[in-house]
């Protein structure tokens, strides 16, 4: 993946939730053609964060933009959300899975944005879908009923509506929770080859190091209050810079260590519990 101008900006974004201010003042910058993880203890606002980049949250202060189909900065509240859905393919966390509707049905959600109704369901419909799902390993379960699925198999076939939306942005919402290591590993790379700019919310922080161009923390800056002070971007840059041994310390209170893996030469984080933690 390479960079070029921004496909999503925040300026100023802050977002309220009841009575809390979650965050504030945040300003990014995600390029085209990269891919971006999204770091930061629980609640601390990820989810939120991305719910506003996907335009389904307004920011309660600041600008969220979005480049058109003209390849235009936009403000994202402006563009219309069949277009918005054209343009990037947003998949939350959590999901209840369908009882009513089939693997196949479900997935082929993702592609309303892209049809008229009465073309839906046609032979090169049906290509995309199965496609979506064999990416994902499921596309011998197209007609099972979604209520059948493992936590994982929903999962992934909850990506695979993602990927059948056939969007240049996906933003995903832990797209690891659920999965084995295995699929932890090929879902991460099957999303990164097929959308032209990813973000993506994750916990693994060894993973995250491995997984993407950049890294994003989500932090309470100090002074604030460290359980509900608002949070903003508190480290962005490269992974091996953005977890270094003192960062991941401050960030997310355990102790860690960079190290290189002896047979591929890729970088790999120890994460082991604070010296002042341990038995
Ligand atoms: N509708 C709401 N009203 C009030 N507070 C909310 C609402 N939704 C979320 N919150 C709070 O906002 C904060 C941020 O939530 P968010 O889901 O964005 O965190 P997160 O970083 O994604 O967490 P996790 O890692 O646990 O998934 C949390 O403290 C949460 O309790």
């Amino acid at each position: 993946m390479s960079g070029q101008g921004p496909v999503l900006r925040l300026r100023g974004v802050g977002a309220r939730l009841g009575e809390r201010d979650v965050l504030r003042d945040i300003d990014l910058d995600i390029p085209v053609g990269t891919s971006l993880g999204i770091v930061g203890v629980n609640g601390v606002g990820k989810s939120t964060l991305l719910r506003i980049l996907a335009g389904v949250l307004r920011p309660s202060a600041g600008h969220c933009y979005l480049t058109d189909s003209s390849g235009v900065l936009r403000e994202t509240s402006r563009i219309s959300s069949r277009e918005r859905s054209r343009r990037l393919a947003y998949v939350p966390q959590e999901e209840v899975a369908s009882t009513e509707l089939l693997v196949g049905e479900m997935v082929a959600l993702g592609r309303v944005p892209r049809t008229r109704p009465w073309a839906r369901g046609g032979t090169q419909e049906r290509a995309i879908v199965r496609a979506a799902l064999d990416a994902v390993g499921l596309a011998d379960r197209i007609d099972d009923p979604c209520d059948r699925l493992s936590g994982g198999e929903r999962r992934r076939a909850v990506m695979a509506r993602g990927l059948a939306q056939e969007c240049p942005v996906m933003l995903l919402d832990e797209p690891t929770n659920h999965l084995d290591v295995a699929w932890q590993l090929r879902l991460l790379h099957t999303v990164a080859d097929r959308a032209e700019t990813l973000v993506a919310t994750i916990h693994d922080l060894d993973l995250a190091l491995r997984s993407f161009d950049r890294l994003a923390v989500l932090g309470r800056p100090q002074g604030s209050d460290p359980d509900t002070g608002p949070a903003t971007v508190v480290a962005h840059g490269p992974p091996a810079e953005v977890l270094d041994d003192i960062s991941v310390d401050l960030h997310f209170g355990v102790g860690s260590v960079q190290v290189t893996h002896p047979h591929l030469a890729q970088p790999h984080l120890l994460i082991h519990p604070r010296k002042d933690h341990s038995a």
